[in-house]
């Protein structure tokens, strides 16, 4: 069963049709990822999924819910978590902090729970801090656990990135341009942590890169998109010897 399925999704800005009559279907347990040259609608559809930006047409259905409406804000609830093209921490806190502040929205106790600070209070932040602490050491991060984000490498800000969206406890993550701007041994070391999260977490994940050997190496499955319309759908390597994508990155280069 497909986990989500976006039919027929179009965004236009005045007039410009960012997205333009987009459709796909992402399997529960596969990396999705998406692909095109730049300006192609990406990020726009990654801000439609998570709801930043409200679409003119067509229709979002995650696990069997119509979330084309769902405020912002409710969607890691439902279980979509996503990163960023350029990274949003919170510098100049520690990483520890910024993943606690990803899992703040699993909690389930009220407002008048925390103000009292009754047991269930008590019980969400022991299970938060489990869990963080759980993530901590997935992705490898004991290392900079109480350092400030502000001074760490670029590279570990995306890890870390990715472990906060990781505290929200996702069915779903969406993973925009988890390659910009690392090295290729930062890119092997970025594979090999989706990998990781599809086989060891059971996680989807749904992507966005230029980087052709990490879309290589994880992808099930891949979706061209040019001008904000689809063009292609196949494996890695289908997509990639498809006449009318190679024209496409080509006819952009030119
Ligand atoms: N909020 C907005 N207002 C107006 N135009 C926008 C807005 N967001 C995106 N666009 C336009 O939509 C088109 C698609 O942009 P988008 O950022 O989704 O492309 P992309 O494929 O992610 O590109 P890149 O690979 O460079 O990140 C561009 O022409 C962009 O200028």
């Amino acid at each position: 069963m497909s986990l989500l399925s976006v039919t027929d999704l179009a965004i236009h800005f005045g007039g410009v049709k960012a997205v333009d009559g987009v459709s796909f279907d992402v399997q529960a347990g596969e990396v999705f990822t998406i692909v095109g040259p730049n300006g192609a609608g990406k990020s726009t559809i990654f801000n439609l999924i998570s709801r930043f930006y409200q679409p003119t047409h067509g229709k979002i259905v995650f696990d069997g819910e119509d979330i084309t409406a769902t405020p912002a804000h409710h969607i890691a609830e439902l279980g979509i978590a996503r990163t960023f093209q350029n990274i949003e921490l919170f510098d100049h806190s520690t990483v520890l902090q910024n993943l606690l502040v990803g899992a703040h929205t699993k909690r389930k106790a009220t407002w008048v729970e925390d103000v009292l600070h009754l047991p269930r209070t008590r019980s969400n932040e022991r299970e938060a801090r489990r869990a963080v602490e759980e993530i901590i050491d997935f992705l490898d991060l004991a290392a900079y656990r109480d350092k400030m984000i502000a001074g760490l490498p670029y590279g570990v800000r995306k890890v870390v990135e990715i472990a906060r969206a990781l505290a929200c406890e996702p069915r779903l993550i969406l993973l925009d341009e988890p390659a910009s701007g690392l090295s290729v041994e930062e890119t092997n070391d970025m594979a090999f942590w989706i990998e990781d999260m599809k086989k060891d977490l059971g996680l989807t994940v749904l992507m966005v890169e230029h980087d052709m050997s990490l879309v290589s190496a994880v992808s099930d499955r891949v979706l061209a998109v040019v001008e904000g319309k689809p063009l292609a759908l196949g494996t890695s390597a289908e997509v990639q010897s498809d006449p009318r994508v190679i024209e496409a990155y080509l006819g952009t280069a030119a």
